[in-house]
């Protein structure tokens, strides 16, 4: 699904009201209507309703909604944020037709006028949405802390009052949703971590905005979904042998980190991998031979850290090195090697990249077909501070184009840059996964996929969605705080028959 900025969503109702043809007010009489009967079938249309309108057409939607819901014998109170100015024409419209329905309606000049809002109490935030042009402050700060702080359930049509669709709030005051209403697309403000405390659940609904428009318009980003995985995910040949499916070759674990090493592999294996082949310290030998039985096991001449790179490299369709590895120098040598000798694909995680931040050089060696999989931390060492979010992915897509290679920013929800432009936020996965090892077994899942012969954007997109899936699986299985690392392989089977269920 393509993620649309706010102009362009502002264009599409435009053009919605152009070429559907439909007039402006009722295309919000439809917005309005999609989100009382959010509100009736979620029964929060059976508590006291508190709408909070701003003067634009958010307001106007709040307007809307609070009368299509007095029309179901809905406890309305409506309160308008007074500005001293003139509403937007739909606003202006939707006062006249509310008067008609209801006298239950307030003017709040300033915070005397504030209700005491309860938990039983349901806040319909309709104060400012995509038109928001400079952080809050002054009265209507103040009221947005006023319903935050509250014990009310607040729901936000569009956008929570003070997060731009577009650009990092960090640092500003934003309503704390318990739901965000919104419409068609996902927004980008919806898909960063440091937003996500204030969006509570999104939920799309559907208005009718034209499709025509949605076809024809590019989107800088997309959303994986699972028709995306599904369209990628290859159905086996029947009379496949292991041959097919490739040979991968994992560098990964050292002394105290050979869990590491088995994670990765398992996941790697699990993926569908013909072959595997682990490449590690000595002492990972005995460990990797009894936890992972389909694995070869090399063992690297040293005791405890990898320090040299494997004899020959041509045998591997894909190579993943990182999880466990540490950073001795030896270790950076073997690095150093693989990216000077190794042309498949390869995947770099954990080590590999704080190896990468550390002798800043070898980046000129990555090509092509590298996957690199930092999480924040990791990004910041290779790629410097950011002040948020926005500046992250920002960072990440003109890093993945300079270096000529896939950046796997590894979040809440994932987000990837290809060095064609092209880019995606992964939908799948939950808190659960902020568990040791879990970044370890991604390694395993993309080096896997590479190794069967998905291309670098393909592996990242169908991997990074398959291991949020198989995540949601476990921890509806296990739940978010007991699940481990390990759970999140052991259901990837159900993630590829989820996935894989139209190929069939
Ligand atoms: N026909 C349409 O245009 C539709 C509009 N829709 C709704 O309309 C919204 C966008 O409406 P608008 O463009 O009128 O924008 P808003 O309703 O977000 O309000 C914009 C107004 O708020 C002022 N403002 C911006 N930032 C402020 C701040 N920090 N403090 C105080 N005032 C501030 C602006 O100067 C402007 O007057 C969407 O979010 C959506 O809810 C939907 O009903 C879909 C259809
Ligand atoms: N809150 C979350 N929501 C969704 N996915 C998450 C969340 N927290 C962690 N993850 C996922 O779990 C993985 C953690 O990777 P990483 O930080 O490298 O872990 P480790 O270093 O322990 O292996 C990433 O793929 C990340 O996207
Ligand atoms: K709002």
């Amino acid at each position: 699904m393509k993620i649309f900025t706010a102009e362009q969503i502002r264009n599409w109702d435009w053009y919605t009201i152009a070429n559907e043809p439909i007039a402006s007010l009722q295309l919000m009489e439809r917005v309005a209507a999609a989100c009382s009967n959010w509100l009736l079938e979620q029964r929060y249309a059976q508590k006291p309703l508190h709408i909070f309108c701003g003067k634009g057409n958010n307001g106007g939607d709040g307007l809307a909604i609070a009368r299509q819901l007095l029309t179901q014998d809905a406890d309305v109170t409506v309160y308008i944020l007074e500005t001293g100015k003139k509403g937007t024409d739909d606003f202006q419209r939707n006062l006249e037709l509310l008067h008609k329905y209801t006298s239950n309606i307030h003017f709040l000049q300033s915070a005397d006028f504030f209700p005491i809002l309860q938990l039983q109490d349901v806040v319909i935030d309709a104060l400012l949405g995509t038109g928001l042009d400079r952080p809050l402050e002054g009265l209507i700060a103040e009221l947005v802390q006023h319903i935050s702080n509250s014990p009310a359930t607040v729901i936000s049509i569009d956008v929570p009052t003070g997060m731009f669709a577009d650009k990092s709030c960090k640092d500003c005051i934003c309503m704390r949703a318990d739901h965000t209403l919104s419409f068609e697309v996902y927004k980008q403000c919806f898909l960063y971590a440091e937003n996500a405390e204030y969006c509570g659940s999104i939920h799309l609904l559907h208005i009718g905005l034209h499709p025509a428009y949605y076809e024809a318009t590019i989107a800088a980003h997309q959303i994986i979904e699972s028709k995306t995985a599904q369209a990628i995910c290859k159905k086996r040949n029947a009379a496949a042998h292991k041959g097919n499916f490739g040979h991968a070759l994992l560098f990964a674990g050292s002394y105290g980190k050979t869990g590491a090493a088995v994670l990765s592999s398992k996941a790697c294996l699990r993926s569908g991998v013909g072959l595997l082949t682990v490449h590690t310290a000595k002492c990972g030998y005995i460990p990797l031979q009894t936890a992972v039985p389909e694995a070869m096991v090399e063992t690297d001449s040293n005791e405890q850290h990898l320090s040299a790179a494997s004899a020959d490299l041509l045998r591997y369709a894909a190579i993943g090195i990182g999880p466990g590895i540490g950073l001795h120098e030896e270790t950076a040598n073997v690095l150093m090697q693989l990216l000077q000798q190794a042309h498949q694909p390869i995947v770099l995680d954990a080590d590999a990249l704080n190896l990468l931040s550390i002798k800043k050089d070898l980046s000129a060696l990555l090509h092509t077909d590298c996957i690199l999989t930092p999480h924040p931390k990791e990004f910041e060492r290779l790629f410097g501070k950011v002040a948020n979010d926005f500046e992250r992915i920002e960072r990440a897509k003109e890093k993945a184009e300079e270096l000529n290679c896939v950046i796997v920013l590894k979040s809440h929800h994932s987000f990837i840059a290809c060095p064609d432009g092209n880019a995606w936020f992964n939908s799948t996965g939950n808190a659960g996964m902020a568990t040791a090892g879990s970044g370890d077994v991604l390694t395993g899942i993309l080096t896997g996929l590479l190794a069967q012969g998905y291309n670098t954007t393909e592996a990242a997109v169908l991997g990074v969605y398959l291991h949020g899936l198989a995540g949601d699986f476990a921890a509806a299985e296990q739940s978010q705080e007991a699940m481990i690392a390990s759970d999140i392989t052991a259901f990837l089977g159900k993630a590829f028959l989820h996935v894989s269920q139209t190929n069939v």
